[in-house]
């Protein structure tokens, strides 16, 4: 379906291509986003996550390829359609005077002939700025000001919101309070989110799937989990027997640990199983991709 459609995929990205005048950045860009799936965007600086965003926006006209975002080519994707989506681009610095709680009551008016916006009390409570309601814009700290930027993505309810490196200048807390408003959104909104982010442990926690973009393709699309398996397709297992430390690398660590209660029962002790962590996976796909650059370039 071409237009509008509420079935098959919120993404659909094929052979996306993009040239900056003589440099291909995006270079044959495939994958699809479902309803309420969290992906996250991976890639090292300069890859091209940024560009393939704004593209999926309508902010930017692609080289080549086939794009629909909900069932639109965002190259020409109207105000009904801009509606259904939500845009957290990295930080906002206009509007320093106003106040959170009219800035985000101005906002919605802009979705009202479309849809039905969050009123702006519920949104600042969802996102912890029921305390800032009232303050001015330049007067919050950074990671207030950040969750601005994100109630101002979420005031129209999209169907699929972007965040592009969402919880740079967080706290800890902060960080953690935005990724249960993540999960909350994907669960109980059904909204998909496609965010880029370099943090690692973030993109393991809330996304359900995972793209690494390198040298303008996708190298890898696939659950933590799968990726890990791509990889090293060993889980590690420590232990103790009898006060003896163990390390084992298997393939199968849910068999393995099954396995060693039923010969050992409660010798065991100080269990771990600890398959790849993205982080190994990233650094392992990304060393891959440049050494073969460099054996083509030889
Ligand atoms: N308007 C433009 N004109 C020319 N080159 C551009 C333009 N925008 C981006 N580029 C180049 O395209 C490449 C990809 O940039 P992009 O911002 O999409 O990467 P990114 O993956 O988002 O990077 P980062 O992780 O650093 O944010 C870079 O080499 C950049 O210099």
């Amino acid at each position: 379906m071409e237009t509008g459609g509420n079935d098959g995929p919120v993404i659909e990205v094929r052979d996306l291509r993009m040239r900056y005048g003589s440099a291909d950045v995006l270079r044959g860009v495939d994958f699809h986003v479902g309803r309420g799936e969290v992906v996250a965007l991976l890639g090292p600086n300069g890859a091209g996550k940024t560009t393939t965003i704004e593209i999926l926006e309508g902010f930017r006209l692609r080289s080549a390829g086939r794009v629909r975002v909900l069932g639109t080519d965002p190259g020409r994707g109207d105000e009904a359609w801009r509606a259904r989506l939500g845009v957290v681009l990295q930080s906002w610095r206009d509007h320093g005077r106003w106040k959170v709680r009219d800035l985000l009551d101005h906002l919605a008016r802009y979705y009202t002939p479309y849809r039905r916006p969050y009123d702006p009390d519920e949104l600042m409570a969802l996102v912890g700025l029921t305390g800032q309601a009232d303050t001015m814009l330049h007067r919050l700290s950074g990671g207030q000001r950040r969750r601005v930027d994100v109630a101002v993505g979420l005031v129209g309810r999209p169907e699929l919101l972007f965040l592009d490196e969402p919880t740079v200048g967080f706290d800890p807390q902060a960080r953690q309070e935005f990724h249960e408003l993540v999960r909350r959104l994907a669960e109980l909104e059904d909204t998909a989110i496609l965010l880029t982010t370099h943090d690692l442990d973030e993109a393991e926690k809330l996304a359900g799937r995972i793209l690494i973009l390198v040298g303008g393709v996708i190298v890898a699309d696939g659950t933590p989990a799968e990726l890990a398996r791509q990889v090293s397709g060993k889980t590690e297992v420590r232990y103790t027997r009898d006060g003896e430390r163990y390390v084992e690398n298997v393939e199968d660590g849910t068999a393995h640990v099954r396995d060693l209660f039923a010969r050992y029962g409660d010798a065991i002790g100080d269990l771990e199983v600890r398959r790849a962590r993205l982080e190994d996976v990233y650094l392992a796909m990304v060393r891959d991709f440049e050494s073969e650059q460099r054996g083509e370039a030889a």
